[in-house]
């Protein structure tokens, strides 16, 4: 029998330090995520990061913790409540971290009499952090306690034709009557290095700008092109003029180079540069979460507001809007119908 398990990132058990701290550890500790050697990643994250972050991490997940808890975690239920009523196998859900745990969920799928998952990593966009750390973990739980089961996975659906209407159609209903000067795409940004470790060719990304328009094989895992490529295809169904959007990446943390440009800074540089109304859409996230309620919802208002800026609209993520739940429940009917050599979405 054939059972869908979606997955996201998860969040902490409330917005107390002490489980915002376990969660942290769990999150920062995973060798995709801080990629350096165990011996340097404990001294990181056990010796600075958790010594410190936990505090301000709490005050801000406490700004936007909602009565039913993690908006994060609340959003992917009722995604999949809607999408279980739109398809006819188990849909159960599940975090990279935290206490959803990817085991249980697959345990609540086997005792259902599944014993074919469908894997669908909650993320438009591939990424070492995201997509990589899920399918990683899930083969390793499947082997040592599901040898029996066969997993499937959702590839990275960022150019699919049906998810970029559906984005796209999100973003004109939320904008519409509305008057932006400029519409910002910002992406949870990585790591440099990150895109460099994801290059299949070893030699392709160089992250000098260029790269990532050049076509290459390389494209199929990388992060950067792919949240480029979601900016050309919603900016071409939306006929945004060249010079009124732009793309830039968020939440970076340590002293790394990440991904340019950085949004915090692309907001203040729009304000001086006196753009007065500014909407912002935040792709690499299917729900909203911290990185988009507080982050970019507070924080990036209020930097806008400071640099002479009046109107910030924030677009919510996709959510449990119904056209995306209609089309991850197409993906989920396509591959339960489909036969074993038929993709199903479109890749
Ligand atoms: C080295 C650190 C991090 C990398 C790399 C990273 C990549 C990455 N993350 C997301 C999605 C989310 N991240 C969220 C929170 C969050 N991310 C990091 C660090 C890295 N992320 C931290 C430390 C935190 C916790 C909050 C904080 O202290 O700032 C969230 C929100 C979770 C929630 O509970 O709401 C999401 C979602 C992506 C898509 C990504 C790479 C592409
Ligand atoms: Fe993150
Ligand atoms: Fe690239």
């Amino acid at each position: 029998m054939k059972g869908v398990l979606l997955v996201n990132l998860g969040s902490p058990d409330s917005p107390d330090p002490k489980d915002v701290k376990k969660y942290l550890g769990e999150f920062l500790m995973d060798e995709r995520v801080i990629d350096v050697p165990l011996w340097a990643r404990n001294l990181l994250v056990k010796g600075i990061i958790l010594n410190t972050r936990p505090k301000a991490s709490a005050a801000a997940y406490k700004k936007i913790w909602w009565e039913e808890g993690s908006p994060l975690i609340v959003i992917s239920e009722r995604l999949q409540n809607k999408v279980q009523e739109q398809v006819q196998v188990p849909v159960a859900l599940a975090m990279r971290y935290g206490s959803m745990t990817i085991k249980k969920g697959i345990q609540e799928l086997v005792d259902k009499g599944v014993d074919e998952v469908f894997l669908i990593p909650l993320y438009p966009q591939f990424a070492m952090a995201t997509t990589e750390t899920i399918l990683v973990l899930a083969e390793e739980i499947r082997k040592a306690h599901f040898p029996d089961i066969k997993i499937t996975d959702l590839p990275a659906f960022y150019n699919n034709a049906d998810y970029i209407d559906v984005l796209s159609n999100s973003i004109s209903k939320h904008l519409s009557g509305k008057s932006y000067e400029h519409l910002l795409f910002s992406y949870h940004g990585v790591p440099e290095r990150h895109i460099r470790k994801s290059d299949v060719t070893k030699s392709h990304c160089k992250i000098d700008g260029s790269c990532c328009k050049t076509p290459s094989k390389a494209h199929e895992f990388c992060y950067r092109h792919q949240c480029l490529e979601v900016t050309r295809l919603v900016a071409e169904k939306l006929q945004l003029q060249e010079g009124t959007y732009s793309t830039s990446f968020q939440s970076r943390l340590g002293f790394d180079p990440w991904l340019l440009p950085y949004t915090d800074r692309t907001i203040e540089r729009l304000g001086k540069e006196g753009i007065k109304n500014m909407a912002i859409v935040t792709p690499a996230f299917v729900s909203d979460c911290l990185e988009t309620l507080e982050e970019i919802a507070m924080e990036g208002e209020e930097i806008f507001h400071e640099m002479g800026g009046k109107e910030f609209t924030t677009v919510p993520c996709l959510n449990d809007d119904d056209a995306w739940v209609s089309l991850l429940s197409k993906w989920i009917n396509n591959w339960v119908t489909k036969p074993e050599t038929q993709t199903v979405n479109g890749k």
